[in-house]
């Protein structure tokens, strides 16, 4: 049988390429050229893909999908900046920028209906309920469920992820083992527009001119001036510059009005968010309230909360604890345990 790997040049995925390999698989190496201009990183990570597939004795194609990186990806996130809102840009990725196309290319190019990447997640299917079931990887640190939460199950079904049962540190063994070229590459960062710019805010600059307005409190009252609503973010502390007895958080972006509104931890905490555009994964969508723990950003613990199911595939998320920084058009995904029930971009609060 053969296995479609995605290969970045980095360390997961050629370990991933290599374990398949080692089963006998096989394997095809696949990499996605995604960023137009400079994209140094792309380069790197090509040259390094191609190497691990001379090591391995695999083929190995490149795909120009810049185009709809640019689409999907860059404006999307330029456009929700602008707006006032703070995208997620990964999930959003993954769907429709690597597992959509690979898979797609797999099957009409090479004849496969498998492919696999070096994520840290698992795919269980439910023979109960013919589901698959995505659920966290078994080392805490590096899961990175909450990016794929997204994924549809035709997705899922046709996807692999063989360092899901792996720790970290295993996975740089088993890459030095097989004396991969990329068993020592650094970790990359968790956003590669961040890793590729610099900063988000020299990303934006690119695309964003400054836009000087004013910074108010709640109650409308000028405290201050900001260069543009796209470098600020809910439950931001730093770089607001304005000395008051206590910190002061953003707690909203008024784009229309050009405005940052600051006020103390306090108003940065809400008890409850909707969420739009949801994505149930191991569950079929319920009709009547469930509890789960959601997580609202990538790093944040999962809290208990009840999901009371809306029309137009949104829900709402009620906390049992009020929440700090809930951030629109960043992720909330919800579990049940290790599993992944649902996910969906958090709506602007109201
Ligand atoms: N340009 C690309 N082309 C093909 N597959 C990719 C590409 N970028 C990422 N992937 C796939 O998605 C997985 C997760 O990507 P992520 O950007 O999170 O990198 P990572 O966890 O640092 O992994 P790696 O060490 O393989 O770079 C990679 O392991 C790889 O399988």
């Amino acid at each position: 049988m053969n296995i479609v790997v995605g290969l970045s040049g980095g360390v997961d995925s050629s370990t991933a390429a290599a374990i398949l390999h080692n089963q006998g698989y096989e394997v095809i190496g696949l990499t996605l050229w995604l960023m137009k201009g400079k994209g140094q990183c792309c380069s790197e990570g090509m040259i390094d893909a191609a190497y691990i597939c001379e090591q391995l004795g695999i083929p190995h194609h490149i795909v120009d999908i810049r185009e709809v990186f640019q689409t999907n990806i860059v404006d999307y996130l330029v456009a929700g900046y602008s707006a006032g809102i703070t995208p997620l840009p990964c999930s959003q990725c993954n769907k429709t920028v690597k597992f959509g196309p690979m898979l797609q290319y797999a099957k009409r190019n090479l004849a496969s209906d498998k492919i696999a990447t070096g994520h840290y997640a698992r795919i269980h299917y439910d023979d109960t309920t013919g589901r698959y079931q995505l659920l966290r990887a078994v080392d805490r640190n590096k899961d990175q469920s909450y990016f794929l939460y997204d994924l549809s199950q035709d997705l899922l079904a046709g996807s692999v992820f063989p360092l899901g049962e792996l720790e970290k540190s295993d996975t740089r063994r088993i890459a030095a083992e097989y004396g991969l070229k990329t068993a020592d590459k650094p970790e990359s960062q968790d956003l590669c527009l961040v890793e590729s710019n610099g900063s988000m805010r020299a990303f934006l600059d690119k695309y964003l001119a400054p836009k000087q307005g004013e910074i108010v409190d709640a109650s409308g009252k000028v405290l201050g001036q900001h260069d543009g609503v796209h470098h600020y973010t809910i439950g931001q502390r730093k770089g607001i510059g304005i000395a008051a007895p206590e910190p002061l958080y953003v707690i909203g972006l008024d784009a229309v009005n050009n405005k940052v509104i600051v006020g103390d931890r306090t108003k940065a905490t809400q008890p409850e968010c909707t969420v739009g555009r949801v994505n149930w994964v191991s569950i079929a969508e319920p009709s009547t309230p469930i509890k789960a723990e959601a997580q609202i950003r990538y790093r944040s613990p999962a809290v208990p909360v009840t999901i009371i199911p809306l029309e137009n595939s949104r829900v709402r998320l009620v906390f049992d604890e009020p929440q700090f920084s809930i951030t629109p058009g960043q992720a909330a995904v919800w579990y049940d345990g290790e599993k992944v029930l649902g996910g969906g971009i958090i709506e602007p609060l109201s």
